[in-house]
């Protein structure tokens, strides 16, 4: 069964961001999936305040490359850090292990550090499944993920 609408939420309920600063670390695989993903999340963060200059992007080669960049991320004096990555199933299980090891990377990464790391990495079975989700008919999952990055961000600043 296909998730809801991916980018319809309360904007009522979305902290003020004004004063945030996020990275974003964009893999390069399936580029044109994870720069709709990134234009998702960059366009929310300033709807809700975000100053462009505070909005840092880097981009890695591929979605496993995403761990080691949001963990240097952390580093960068950010509120939160958000991953975006492409993985689309092909022939081998190679796509099981790299999913597989993003997820546990990031997971150690919020674990290990301060700085919380939202995980926006899209894993379809093909390119449709992540058209429809990076801007289609299932909305933009980078949306979703900026607005979970302003709310830890304003939950940290408050614990
Ligand atoms: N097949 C996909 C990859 N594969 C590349 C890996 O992410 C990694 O860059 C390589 O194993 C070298 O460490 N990456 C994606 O992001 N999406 C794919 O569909
Ligand atoms: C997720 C992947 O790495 C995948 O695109 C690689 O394709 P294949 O499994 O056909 O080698």
């Amino acid at each position: 069964m296909a998730t809801t609408n991916l980018s319809e939420y309360d904007k009522t309920t979305i902290p003020d961001a004004k004063n945030f600063r996020f990275g974003i670390v964009v893999s390069e695989w399936n580029t044109h999936i994870t720069e709709g993903l990134y234009n998702g999340a960059k366009n929310t963060l300033l709807e809700h305040g975000v100053k462009p200059e505070n909005i840092i992007k880097w981009d890695v080669p591929g979605s496993f490359e995403l761990i080691y960049g949001a963990k240097k991320m952390q580093q960068q004096h950010v509120n939160a850090v958000i991953v975006i990555g492409s993985v689309i199933k092909g022939e081998t299980k190679h796509f099981d292990f790299v999913c597989d090891g993003v997820t546990q990377g990031i997971k150690d990464l919020n674990v290990l550090n301060e700085t919380p790391v939202i995980f926006c990495v899209l894993t379809d079975d093909t390119e449709q499944q992540a058209i429809d989700r990076s801007g289609g008919k299932h909305g933009n999952k980078g949306t979703e993920a900026a607005v979970v990055a302003i709310k830890m961000a304003d939950l940290r600043q408050k614990i």
